[in-house]
């Protein structure tokens, strides 16, 4: 993607050749700035604190952690530490442990002082890999834009409402809801995005609308109530989210408010679209259920970031003094409810059939 004409991934190497440059996702969109990490200390911290986020990032993140930390020490033990740092960070996305997994695998059996070159490279790798698998959701999803766009008086809006960020500020470029926006309005379809605001980190509003804006992609930041309104007035074609985690029959975890857009969706008959790489498919679970929820701090909850009268990115309370909050960062949308998965290899029914027709190297790893 292209910030201020200069194009741009959400994660590289340093001029030095080994720190790793991520964008700080908490000072968008006021400020652009990067972060700069040296230390595996620092790219578990970057991910715990979502300077970064977005499941495909959180993945990229944590396997340039890898490298930071065989760098520095590449022993067994070290290696070991290293996932258990990293894997802690955040519960929800799956593939964060995807990352580390594809990496102990190709570190464990390398002599140590081999580790960090072989580290790095295997980051590199699954960054442009990101990409791709991005850029292909990107275009299966597009016929799908295209067929509703067939369908409405010629000129017409393509109304598309997404919730929190699926964006390329979420992967490593492209994004994975937003892959098909992207390259429905680059194909000159008139598209408009409702944007959740999504609350309570406003992803939706902060990032997604900053990304959409950033490429000349119409949209409108609305609340997160207002979605079901929207839908009742025949105001939305079809709903495209991301998600952190889905299982091997298709229930979908994604940032809280998904699972009631999907009921709004269902009871409106709009098709609801979940886009997704298969690294975010944990074939190991058969039910949404199963799936770790994070539990974040009460103060996002209580409390808005935005600009003061400074123009500094500062936090304001807007809950009554003294009540207590609670914050579950991700809600589980049952597969019922989900019209169709739109994956790098094609748009596939969100059933273990469906999947596994798709997948069937990866649906019969994880069963053996
Ligand atoms: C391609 S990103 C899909 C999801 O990761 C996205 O929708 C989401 O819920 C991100 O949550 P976040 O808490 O901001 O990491």
């Amino acid at each position: 993607m292209k910030i201020h004409g200069q194009p741009y991934r959400t994660i590289w190497l340093a001029q030095d050749g080994w720190r790793v440059c991520v964008i700080d996702q908490t000072r968008l969109p006021f400020r652009f700035e990067t972060v700069t990490l040296g230390s595996v200390e620092q790219a578990a911290d970057a991910i715990a604190t979502m300077i970064v986020r977005g499941a495909p990032l959180i993945g990229a993140t944590a396997a340039y952690g890898v490298a930071l930390a065989m760098r520095s020490d590449p022993s067994d033990a070290a290696l070991e530490a290293v996932m258990a740092l990293l894997g802690a960070t955040r519960p929800t996305a799956v593939n964060l442990h995807w990352a580390l997994n594809r990496m102990r695998v190709r570190l464990v059996g390398l002599k140590p002082r081999v580790r960090a070159q072989a580290a790095y490279t295997e980051a590199a790798l699954l960054c442009d890999e990101d990409v791709a698998l991005c850029r292909a959701i990107g275009d299966h999803g597009l016929p799908l834009i295209r067929e509703i766009a067939s369908r409405k008086p010629a000129g017409g809006p393509i109304n598309i409402l997404t919730h929190c960020n699926a964006g390329w500020l979420a992967t490593v470029d492209w994004g994975t809801a937003l892959a098909p926006i992207y390259r429905a309005h680059d194909a000159g379809l008139p598209v408009h995005v409702w944007v959740d605001e999504t609350r309570p980190r406003n992803q939706g509003a902060a990032l997604t609308a900053y990304e959409l804006g950033a490429h000349g992609v119409p949209h409108s930041v609305i609340v997160d109530n207002a979605g079901g309104h929207l839908m009742q007035r025949g105001q939305v074609d079809m709903v495209i989210v991301g998600t952190d985690r889905t299982t091997a029959t298709g229930d979908v975890a994604n940032k809280i408010g998904t699972y009631l857009k999907a009921l709004a969706a269902h009871d409106n008959g709009v098709p609801f679209y979940v886009a997704l790489p298969s690294p975010t498919i944990d074939w190991s679970l058969r039910d949404g259920f199963s799936i770790p929820i994070e539990e974040r701090a009460a103060r996002e909850v209580t409390h808005l970031s935005g600009l003061n009268e400074d123009g500094e990115v500062a936090s304001f309370r807007v809950a009554a003094p003294g009540s207590p909050a609670v914050n579950p960062a991700f809600d589980v949308t049952p597969a019922r409810l989900v019209t169709a998965l739109i994956t790098e290899r094609g748009v596939a029914p969100a059933t273990a059939e469906g999947l596994a027709a798709l997948f069937p190297d990866l649906a019969r790893g994880a069963a053996a």
